[in-house]
């Protein structure tokens, strides 16, 4: 049947990936609230991870939304690998399917949708992949290239050609010199930039990710990033010479600590009746995304400083965290050890337990949506940096905004390390500064989504102009 509404269409297609899946799906529900038709298309594998991770998911995750009003459809669509496979410990050809064959998928229900008459304008899609601006192209449609990293990591990748000419790329112990040619970017050591653009070898399969994304992204009518103007002012200055480039973050439920949407991948463990019992700021929280891996020695040096610290903490060990043929990793009798004031779990909603009071720090592996979230709920961070943006994630945490600090710096920290690190940032009198610093960061996160803040003029701003490239025999 044919579409008549003239509202802007959107099919939105997010990274496979929970750290992506996240951000993407509130995006989704902040365009629909704000007049948006969108067509959310998940992968079978990520769909079928959340059904089972939630009893109460269906076969279509916007369905209680509907219901209040919001026009977001749902489909899912192969990424091209069975839907059991194990992407987690066959990473390499789970992202080499995702190079080559999802793409092909993608085409296919973007035309499905197209053929069965809705009118379909822009294509919403993960800035990591490789294909959307020529699909947008093939259909008539706009390209809108979501980041959900920060602004700095964005103009590394945008300027790898400059990297490259100036022998920052793949130099890792070869230079140490600081890059300070990036417009917008005062200075950064190499070690801060992304293990991809330090790693010697750069033919693996990410990299081929990363070089044909950001060729793909200079194509793209919009970028919308999840981070905030004035969080990173000077580089998203420079990247808005020369992209439509718009920091709308940070995106998050409007409920924080409850996902309207269930996007979760792994059962929730509901650790409140725990954390009641525990005084303000006492507990440390632990966690290291949804995707790392650690090192089975990296583990036990943790798990040994936790519980050399004699600090209350929730960790939050996914059953592959070293991997998924090693579900047992931790050492010996650590679990006795830590009785009483410790408690291990595959999963939890993490916005609810940084928000809760007991919560006054969280040892985390720096991903850019548990940064954004610890900022909010005024946490500060230890920071254990794992690979990908991680490492220049942790510059901005530590270096520029300090509201947190290392745990390692560079090579493997040692239990005793893990400890003191553990006990400067959780005491009352070394943490303060830190507690200070992300209490700032809040304030300015918040009067950025607040009307006429940064963020939500950001949106505004590119809903104006989206709606104005909109041709307008299309919104007929
Ligand atoms: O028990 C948990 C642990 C995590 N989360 C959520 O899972 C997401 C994790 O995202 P993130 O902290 O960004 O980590 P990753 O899952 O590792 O995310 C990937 O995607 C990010 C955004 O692109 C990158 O910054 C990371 O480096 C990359 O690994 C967050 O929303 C968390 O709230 C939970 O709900 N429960």
């Amino acid at each position: 049947m044919a579409d008549k509404s003239d509202k802007p269409h959107a099919i939105f297609i997010p990274y496979p990936l929970q750290g992506h899946v996240n951000p993407s799906v509130q995006l989704a529900l902040k365009l629909a609230s704000q007049g948006f038709t969108i067509t959310f298309i998940n992968t079978q594998s990520v769909h079928n991870q959340t059904s089972k991770a939630q009893s109460k998911t269906g076969p279509d995750i916007f369905s209680q939304v509907r219901d209040s009003g919001l026009d977001i459809r749902y489909v899912t669509v192969s990424d091209g690998l069975p839907v059991g496979f194990d992407r987690s410990l066959n990473h390499d050809q789970f992202m080499a399917a995702l190079l080559h064959v999802f793409s092909a998928h993608a085409e296919e229900v973007v035309n499905q949708i197209i053929r069965s008459g809705q009118k379909v304008h822009c294509l919403i899609a993960d800035t990591y992949f490789v294909w959307p601006s020529k699909v947008a192209k093939k259909f008539g449609l706009l390209y809108i290239s979501f980041w959900t990293e920060t602004a700095l990591v964005f103009t590394l990748y945008y300027h790898l050609d400059l990297l490259k000419r100036h022998g920052h790329f793949a130099c890792i112990d070869r230079c140490e010199d600081e890059i300070d040619y990036i417009p917008g970017v005062k200075a950064i050591e190499p070690k801060d930039t992304t293990s991809y653009l330090q790693e010697p070898c750069s033919t693996t399969v990410c990299h081929q990710i990363i070089f044909n994304a950001f060729e793909d992204a200079k194509n793209a009518d919009f970028v919308i990033c999840n981070t905030v103007q004035e969080l990173e002012t000077e580089t998203i200055s420079a990247l808005q010479k020369k992209l439509p480039w718009f920091a709308i973050g940070p995106i998050f439920s409007s409920q924080f600590t409850d996902r309207i949407v269930s996007t979760s991948m792994w059962s929730e463990c509901d650790c409140s009746t725990w954390l009641n019992k525990k005084p303000n700021g006492s507990v440390l929280y632990v966690s290291f995304g949804s995707y790392a891996h650690l090192t089975k020695k990296e583990l036990v040096e943790i798990a040994n400083g936790l519980s050399l610290s004699k600090v209350s903490f929730i960790w939050v060990l996914r059953p592959d965290i070293v991997s998924t043929e090693d579900p047992n990793p931790l050492p010996d009798r650590f679990q006795e050890e830590v009785a009483g004031r410790a408690i291990i779990i595959p999963w939890c909603c993490q916005t609810a337990v940084l928000a809760h009071p007991a919560i006054g720090g969280f040892l985390t592996h720096c991903g850019w949506n548990s940064i954004l979230e610890s900022m909010w709920c005024k946490v500060p961070m230890l920071c254990y940096p794992l690979y990908t943006d991680q490492f220049t994630n942790r510059k901005l945490v530590v270096d520029d905004w300090k509201v947190g600090i290392n745990l390692i710096n560079q090579k493997m920290a040692t239990k005793e390390e893990v400890s003191k690190n553990i006990n400067h940032l959780m005491s009352e009198k070394s943490g303060d500064p830190y507690r200070n610093s992300v209490q700032e960061v809040k304030k300015t996160m918040e009067n950025g989504l607040k009307p006429g803040g940064s963020s939500a003029n950001n949106m505004d701003q590119f809903i104006k102009d989206l709606k104005a490239k909109i041709p307008k025999k299309m919104a007929q």
